[in-house]
């Protein structure tokens, strides 16, 4: 059954996530009116030729007057710019969120701006692909993913509550936990995953232009999960790599100091060391399917023309 949440929602950048979002709103008729807004004419023209929304405006203030609940789904290193125009215009007693992949920075950007009285909730659904842009989103992409919120300390419970039950309409999962631990865990999870994709697809396409060609033409389905990391969105992940630096480099640390063990291993012939690797790491995997989180990315999104119109 669907029924209203928001008489109005205001969404902030049109992408791959702001566009999911208006999709699985508008699906679920969670909202009276969606009010889009994003940086780029070309964006906003292809947000309105898709129909995602009820208003469209180049100006954020425009579109976050009245809003109920304003969703800033943009690029990390620009939550600050945004949340600084949005500020003037924002409601009493409106909640506003983010989408970003970090949470620290996100928070140290955006909450001098925030008015008294607006419910500034940080949130992060863990759903993605490796494409961005209005195109490339689909109602379906926070099923069964989590939705992680790192409230501020003395957040309102009912705003939370409020937000929680908006997410769990858009299929998600809900948890919290503080914006330090969050980037901690994402770093791991998330960010070293994809500098390791954007890393070993750099080494191949330096290689010796035969060597390169044939990468091409014997791309191994190992290497190929790879390049779909690495075709990831540039400024997206060049602002995450920026924006969640200290957790990245720990974790990078503690990455390359395993890796000169394994390569160790490896030169002294060490199959022992190897195979014991080799079997604690096939139980992750294990334990991941039977926590049913072995959820590939969908094939909603797959037809989606790469980078449409980027804003
Ligand atoms: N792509 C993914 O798989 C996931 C991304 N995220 C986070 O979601 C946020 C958005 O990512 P995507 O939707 O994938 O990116 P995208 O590149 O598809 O869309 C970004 C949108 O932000 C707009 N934009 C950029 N700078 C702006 C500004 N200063 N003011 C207004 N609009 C601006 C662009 O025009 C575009 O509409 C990022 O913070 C990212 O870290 C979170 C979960 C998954
Ligand atoms: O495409 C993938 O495999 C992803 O991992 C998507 C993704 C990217 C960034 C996030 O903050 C959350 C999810």
């Amino acid at each position: 059954m669907t029924s209203t949440m928001f008489e109005k929602i205001a969404l902030v950048g049109i992408g791959l996530i702001g566009s999911s979002l208006a999709r699985v709103i508008h699906r679920e008729g969670l909202a009276g009116h969606v009010a889009i807004s994003t940086r780029s004419e070309t964006t906003l023209a292809r947000a309105r030729e898709l129909g995602l929304g009820s208003s469209y405006a180049m100006d954020a203030k425009e579109a976050v007057g009245d809003a109920d609940l304003v969703i800033v789904s943009v690029p990390v290193g620009s939550s600050g710019e945004v949340a600084e125009e949005i500020a003037p215009a924002l409601k009493q007693g409106a909640i506003l969120t983010d989408v970003g992949s970090t949470k620290a920075s996100v928070i140290a950007q955006m909450q001098p701006h925030v008015p008294a009285g607006v419910h500034f909730i940080p949130g992060h659904p863990l759903a993605g692909t490796e494409k961005s842009g209005p195109d490339a989103g689909f109602a379906e992409l926070f099923e069964n993913r989590w939705c992680i919120f790192t409230p501020l300390p003395g957040t309102d419970p009912a705003a939370l509550e409020k937000l929680s039950e908006f997410w769990r309409r858009c299929g998600s999962n809900i948890d919290t936990m503080d914006p330090q631990h969050h980037d901690m865990t994402l770093a791991i999870v998330s960010h070293l995953p994809h500098i390791i994709a954007y890393n070993i697809v750099g080494t191949a396409d330096d290689l010796e232009s035969v060597t390169k060609s044939e990468v091409i033409k014997y791309s191994a389905s190992g290497f190929r999960d790879f390049t779909r990391l690495a075709a990831s969105d540039p400024t997206m992940w060049r602002d995450v790599c920026l924006h969640n630096k200290d957790a990245i480099l720990e974790m990078l640390a503690r990455f390359s100091e395993d890796l000169a063990s394994l390569q160790r291993a490896i030169r002294w012939s060490d199959g022992e060391k190897l195979f014991d690797l080799f079997t604690r790491t096939r139980a992750v995997r294990r334990s991941i399917i039977e926590a049913g989180q072995d959820i590939d990315v969908p094939d909603f999104g797959r037809q989606a023309v790469e980078h449409p119109a980027k804003g």
